[in-house]
């Protein structure tokens, strides 16, 4: 665990000072990949999508990347934006391209660590390493870091190529699916990363009652439709699948977030085990890199590095979500 300062690899942990409360440090690299190159609102750069030349640097374990790969999954852009996948163990270089377990290896330019990548783009950034980064192979620099900006561009700008059939983020429900976004996000998304990553009892504790009081919310929600928003799967069910996916194997033992498993919410349970069966997100899903991750990367929670055998999850078995159908 480290960061880049002014362009130097430093291993520090995260900076809890704030009353022992975590607080997630902004994406720098917010630029926009736009169908036609135009400077998209509020952005300092623009990005034209052309196939063949974007790249995503992922990890298997972490949520936020795991958003990209759904939706490049969905929208059908595996032959237009490739992939590397970084090793699990995230220690004292941070991210790593150790080829192992699945992990690919950074096939553009052989460099050993993900900050590489990030230097190549700045030579003195400073700041966290953190995937998801969708990479500009043209311009050999990063266009985003922040995920919840790279499944925007990917849902719309690359219809070209990918599902132009498929829209994840309507502008019809933008509005519901940033106030549901908004409320996920601090209680749920980042909710367990306060909860685990919280360094006093009073932090914690916060967080925790946060993150269950969501959870109930969301389980009384799902009970009156499918989705998050009425019986049209959007954006805003696959920020929550992430997080949900990993509850019960991680979140639950090592954040300590364990008032109740999601296996015991009967809405929100079924509703992981449909999102999960839909075509392609499965294999996106890798428990592995998942559990050896958490366990094995964050030293100061788990000293021993052992990873935890259970639970047994088996999210293909059957839902009971198709009784509200699907559409408005
Ligand atoms: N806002 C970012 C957060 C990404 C993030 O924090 N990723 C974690 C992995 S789950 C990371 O790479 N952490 C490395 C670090 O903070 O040093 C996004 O959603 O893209």
């Amino acid at each position: 665990m480290g960061m880049l300062v002014e362009g130097v690899w430093k291993d520090v942990w995260y900076d809890t000072k704030n009353d022992g409360r975590f607080e997630r440090s902004v994406a720098q690299f917010r630029d926009w990949v736009t169908v036609d190159g135009a400077p998209a609102e509020g952005r300092t750069r623009s990005f034209k999508a052309e196939p063949g030349r974007y790249h995503l640097y992922v990890s298997l374990a972490c949520p936020w990347a795991h958003r990209t790969l759904i939706f490049r999954k969905l929208k059908k852009l595996e032959d237009v934006i490739s992939v590397d996948i970084v090793h699990h163990y995230m220690a004292e270089n941070g991210w790593t391209f150790l080829k192992e377990d699945g992990a690919t290896g950074d096939s553009l330019y052989g460099s050993d660590f993900l900050h590489q990548i990030y230097t190549r783009a700045d030579p003195s950034y400073s700041g966290r390493v953190t995937v998801p980064v969708l990479w500009d192979k043209k311009e050999q620099t990063i266009v985003s870091n922040e995920s919840s900006e790279i499944i925007r561009m990917l849902n719309s700008a690359f219809d070209e190529w990918g599902d132009a059939s498929l829209d994840l983020s309507p502008l019809t429900l933008r509005g519901e699916i940033d106030a549901i976004n908004e409320r996920i996000y601090p209680a749920i998304n980042n909710g367990v990363y306060r909860t685990g990553f919280a360094t006093t009892q009073a932090a914690y504790e916060e967080a925790f009652d946060e993150l269950f009081a969501g959870l109930d919310e969301l389980e009384d929600r799902l009970s009156r439709s499918r989705y998050l928003i009425g019986n049209t799967m959007t954006e805003a069910d696959w920020r929550l699948f992430t997080t949900l996916i990993r509850f019960d194997a991680v979140y639950y033992g090592h954040f300590k977030c364990n008032l109740r498993e999601i296996s015991d919410y009967p809405n929100l349970s079924n509703y992981l085990r449909d999102l999960y069966q839909t075509p392609g997100i499965a294999e996106t899903v890798d428990m592995l890199h998942i559990k050896a991750h958490y366990y094995a990367s964050h030293n100061m929670i788990n000293p021993t590095r052992i990873v935890p055998k259970g639970p047994d999850l088996d999210f293909s078995g059957p839902h009971d979500r198709d009784r509200f159908g699907t559409g408005k």
